[in-house]
């Protein structure tokens, strides 16, 4: 596994959002185009505040959530609502958001529908994950309803999960996709999530979640 520790958190989000910004920046230049997929949750917003204010060539990044909690924009726990409010404003604001959201009681019937969104955009060039205390990345969660699918090497782009710890019914995006990503980060922060991290290393994806990206990843941390 590959940990880099940095000073403090601000020096973090500088540094990575630095980073991130890079391998934009190469996709666009030999691709001519790029695709970002990144987390919800409380611990990203520094990092999108700074690349939201980066002179990329936005028009030909496509934006997308790791996952999502299956609740409107009205709501705050919505992470669509996270990536109008914090990345795609300023210069990002040009960037092309590809929905994990729609319309509907449930994910269900809509997970073709935004799959076909997703498909033109894979593999991911540039993934940044986040990760809980639980171990859960993106929304897979241990113990959640339909982690074993989401897991399996033939898992479709998109799973919609249940668990306890999820609150709300969710849509993710499968571990074979995000596993599939050219370049691939997960940031944490704390004591917790290191300590969690580390325990992750040596359980299985189905134990602990995240170990299914963990092999190719950089691991981003500061307490
Ligand atoms: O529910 C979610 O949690 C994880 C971790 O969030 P954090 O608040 O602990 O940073 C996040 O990566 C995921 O996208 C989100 O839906």
């Amino acid at each position: 596994m590959n940990v880099l520790e940095y000073p403090d958190r601000e020096l973090l989000m500088l540094s990575l959002a630095d980073r991130l910004a890079g391998e934009l920046a190469d996709f666009l230049r030999r691709e001519g185009r790029a695709s970002f997929c990144v987390p919800g949750g409380t611990t990203p917003g520094p990092i999108f505040d700074t690349l939201s204010g980066v002179d990329l060539d936005w028009a030909n990044v496509a934006v997308f959530l790791n996952d999502e909690r299956w609740v409107p924009e009205s709501n705050p726990r919505s992470n669509t609502r996270l990536l109008r409010e914090r990345l795609l404003r300023g210069n990002a604001r040009l960037a092309h958001l590809v929905p994990l959201y729609a319309e509907a009681e449930t994910p269900e019937p809509m997970l073709e529908t935004l799959a076909e969104g997703l498909r033109p955009h894979l593999p991911i060039s540039v993934l940044l994950l986040g990760m809980g205390a639980d171990m859960h990345t993106a929304s897979l969660f241990p113990g959640a309803d339909r982690l074993a699918e989401a897991l399996s090497p033939d898992a479709p782009i998109l799973v919609p999960m249940r668990a306890d710890a999820a609150g709300e019914p969710r849509i993710t995006l499968s571990a074979p996709v995000l596993a599939g990503a050219m370049n691939i980060h997960i940031l944490i922060t704390g004591a917790d999530k290191r300590a969690a991290l580390e325990r992750a290393a040596h359980l299985s994806p189905l134990e602990a979640p995240v170990a299914a990206v963990l092999k190719n990843a950089t691991v981003h941390w500061a307490g």
